[in-house]
């Protein structure tokens, strides 16, 4: 069986003349929770968009579960990978319950019955009332949105969940929370996540694996303890220092 969930294989990525990935090269095992950090604008939200097909590589190639992104079909892959961000980007006109099921409904997965259960379900796992069904994202808090980002990201039943800063916008405990519900979430569904912070200390808390950036290359990949006990250099010292 494949064992490696994600693979970038000397992937460069540029906008116009500016490079952003610079032949990174990264093996992401199955049931891996990798937290990557670094400062803004070194590449993180490149990196996972060329996961799930958003961008392709100007250079190299990146796999999932062992098949090129750049040849595989989009709706299959987003299937399979579900992607969260930051604001969430949920369709403000659409309710709860329709941003929740709408990869399924791409690929018409759910009849109506079982996007009803399914919805249900879904709530009940990021921890939400099943009354939030009907709302619509203007009517929840911010931390209600990021939890129906969530569900949204997991109702395709990925094995891959890639999380853009997904809990910036939220107080310490609500944060909190969520990370613990996450990690329970990865835990109980063998998931593989890919987790973009700007917070060390959530980097450092959620991940079995923390990659660091620095303009468009690795500057530092190793579990936390280990990343805390023998840091690469001094851009992870100083990461380390703002704990
Ligand atoms: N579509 C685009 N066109 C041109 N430049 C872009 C585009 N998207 C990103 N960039 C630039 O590429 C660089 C990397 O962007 P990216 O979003 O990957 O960084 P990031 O590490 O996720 O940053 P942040 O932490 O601020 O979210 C930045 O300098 C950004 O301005």
């Amino acid at each position: 069986m494949e064992e490696l969930a994600i693979r970038f294989d000397h992937v460069s990525k540029r906008y116009g003349e500016t490079p952003v990935l610079d032949d990174l090269c990264l093996d992401v095992r199955k049931g891996t929770f990798l937290t990557i950090i670094g400062r803004s604008g070194c590449g993180k939200t490149t990196a996972l968009k060329l996961v799930n097909g958003l961008l392709t590589p100007d250079g190299g190639a990146v796999y999932v579960d062992g098949a090129d992104v750049a040849a595989s079909d989009p709706i299959a892959l987003r299937r399979r990978v579900g992607y969260a961000i930051q604001g969430v980007g949920l369709f403000p006109h659409m309710t709860v319950a329709k941003n929740i099921a709408y990869v399924p409904s791409l690929s018409r997965r759910w009849d109506r019955e079982t996007g009803a259960r399914r919805v249900g379900e879904l709530l009940e796992t990021v921890g939400l009332e099943p009354e939030m069904a009907g709302r619509y994202p203007g009517e929840l808090s911010g931390g209600q949105r990021q939890r129906v980002g969530i569900a949204r990201a997991l109702a395709g039943e990925p094995d891959i969940l890639l999380m853009d800063e997904p809990f910036g916008a939220v107080d310490g405990i609500t944060r909190r929370d969520l990370q613990d519900q996450l990690q329970a979430l990865w835990r109980r569904l063998g998931l593989t996540v890919v987790f973009v912070t700007h917070d060390i200390r959530e980097a450092l808390r959620l991940g079995s694996l923390v990659l660091v950036m620095e303009a468009g290359r690795i500057a530092q990949l190793a579990p936390p303890e280990e990343l805390c006990a023998h840091p690469a250099g001094g851009f992870v010292r100083r990461l380390l220092s703002d704990r």
